[in-house]
């Protein structure tokens, strides 16, 4: 029976999803195409999930304006302005459809998947009760695919203070005219750029030394001075020690939550501000779901590459996994899942390329300047054994100049000398988001970099780029292992 976003009859499924964000759609989809195999979806939200309403989709949203201002601002015989904060949140709600999922639920219709609203959990082999009355049976797999949440640390007086975190960030109705984002990692970095560009006073408070914990040094360096350029203060070595908000007030997701916040942060000295956004990271939304005994020590479910638990019919895709917080590669993972539960259900083997989940994870940072990357950083390579050779250039090529008077940037390959292959790549710099699908492909699929050669850039473009990177690679080869252009 198909979904109606109300309770569907059926108590037997072939496959259960237990969330319905990106990575159980997909899997409950694959599972079931061009089948007359059934599956049901528990969703105690919205279907479409963390990405749809409160993550990707309204914050690219919210970034994208600033970045097409900044654009026309460095292109003579352009004037921008703005971005003007009315309309920018009215193009971010046509993005989240005001919190309505109808659509989504007519997409699950279309594909034959039941929508069964309520919370789901595991009560023994292949069951799941939904809001602890209904008792569902799959006959094959149950999926988890229920995802994070915005962890919010025990700092004295912060969860007191009723701090945003990235839902209220993405959900921005009222912009504080001073807001506080702690956590240097991608949500802070994004959430402190649109805050900016909406005309919030910024200041990211950072623990580490650096931003963006895991992407090449020099990106993180040129995304701090991007921050710092537009008025963003950044205080690394910053610890808060206590949060006191003596006016706190639930006014509801987006808008300010009461009277001012003071910092108190440990090495002395403060600041006051009208919202704190948390952004510290994510906490697997696996507990009580009654799979404790498959969980790792940070509480995400342990599968292998075929998004299998120890128990043959349990799998988990997703950020409930742990094993890339992204949705790209959440479907990913949902696609090969439900792949590998048809297999399983037709007697079919599942030892082919198809049904392994371990391709190199590529991410787009959309800061601005943006940080795309793939693969191995240079780091990660030497920690994995590999005798990499790194090549860093400039992003200045004659197509990046004619792309913005304010063009800058630089890109790095890691390479692996014993194979002659990409192990990784990264691009920082202005609008470099649509640079890395290629260096995915090169990586994925093994291409030497004598064949990479023969893979001419169209002039004048910004993936010209590639022929400096490829030109200093052949160069690095008789100079040693590091070279700079
Ligand atoms: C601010 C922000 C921006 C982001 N931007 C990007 C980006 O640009 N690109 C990118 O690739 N990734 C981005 N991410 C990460 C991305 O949002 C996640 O990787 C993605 O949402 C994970 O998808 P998922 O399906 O695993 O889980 P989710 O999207 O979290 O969906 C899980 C679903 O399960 C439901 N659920 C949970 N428990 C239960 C239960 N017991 N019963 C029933 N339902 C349940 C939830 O209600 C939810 O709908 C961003 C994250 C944040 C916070
Ligand atoms: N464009 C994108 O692809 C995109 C955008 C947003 C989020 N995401 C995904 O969402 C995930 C979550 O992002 P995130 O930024 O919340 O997490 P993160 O783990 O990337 O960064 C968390 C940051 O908070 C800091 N931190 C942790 N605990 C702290 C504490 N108690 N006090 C102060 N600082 C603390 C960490 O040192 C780190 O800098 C990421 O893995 C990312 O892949 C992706």
């Amino acid at each position: 029976m198909a979904g109606t976003g109300t309770d569907a009859v059926t108590d037997e499924y072939d496959v259960i999803v237990l969330g319905g964000g990106p990575a159980g759609e997909v899997a409950a989809e694959f599972a079931t195409a061009g089948s007359p195999r059934t599956a049901a979806i528990v969703e105690h939200e919205l279907l479409g999930g963390e990405c749809s309403y409160w993550a990707c989709m309204p914050s690219k949203a919210l970034l994208r304006p600033g970045e097409v201002v900044r654009s026309g601002q460095h292109m003579a015989g352009v004037s921008a302005t703005g971005p003007d904060v009315e309309p920018v949140l009215s193009r971010r709600d046509s993005f989240t459809h005001d919190y309505d999922d109808s659509a989504q639920v007519e997409w699950a219709d279309s594909v034959g998947v039941d929508l069964i609203r309520g919370s789901g959990r595991i009560d023994g082999e292949r069951v799941v009760v939904v809001d602890g009355t209904r008792r569902l049976r799959a006959r094959h797999a149950v999926i988890v695919a229920t995802g994070t949440t915005a962890t919010v640390p025990d700092t004295p007086g912060l969860r007191a203070a009723l701090p945003w975190t990235s839902r209220d960030a993405t959900a921005v109705r009222e912009v504080p005219r001073r807001v506080a984002v702690v956590g240097g990692g991608v949500v802070g970095c994004e959430s402190a750029t649109w805050l900016a560009d909406l005309g919030a006073a910024v200041t990211l408070v950072v623990r580490g030394s650096g931003l963006l914990g895991r992407v090449e040094p020099f990106a993180s360096e040129l995304v701090t001075e991007g921050l710092r350029e537009r008025g963003v203060t950044v205080r690394f070595g910053t610890e808060i020690r206590a949060v006191h908000r003596p006016d706190v007030e639930d006014t509801g997701v987006g808008r300010i939550h009461g009277g001012p916040v003071a910092l108190e942060f440990s090495g002395g000295g403060g600041l006051e501000v009208d919202e704190i956004v948390v952004a510290t990271g994510r906490t697997p939304a696996t507990a009580g779901l009654g799979v404790d005994e498959y969980l790792d020590e940070r509480g995400y479910l342990k599968v292998d590459d075929q998004l299998a638990t120890a128990a043959g019919w349990l799998y988990a895709v997703g950020d409930a996994n742990g094993r890339a917080l992204l949705t790209h590669m959440g479907k990913y993972q949902g696609r090969v899942c439900g792949d590998v539960i048809a297999a399983r259900a037709e007697g079919r083997p599942t030892d082919g390329r198809g049904f392994r989940a371990d391709g190199p994870v590529p991410q787009v940072v959309f800061t601005s300047p943006q940080v795309a990357s793939v693969g191995h950083t240079a780091a990660q390579a030497r920690a994995n054994g590999f005798d990499p050779q790194i090549v860093d250039v400039d992003l200045a090529v004659a197509g990046a100049a004619l792309f913005r008077d304010d063009f800058t940037g630089r890109a790095r390959l890691v390479v692996d000398r014993a194979r002659d292959v990409l192990l990784g790549a990264t691009f920082a710099g202005t609008e470099v988001s649509e640079l890395v699908h290629a260096a995915t492909v090169a990586v994925t699929g093994r291409v030497p970099v004598d064949e990479l050669w023969h893979a001419v850039p169209a002039y004048p473009t910004v993936s010209e780029v590639w022929l400096n990177l490829l030109t200093e690679v052949r160069r690095g080869r008789d100079r040693g292992h590091h070279t700079h252009v």
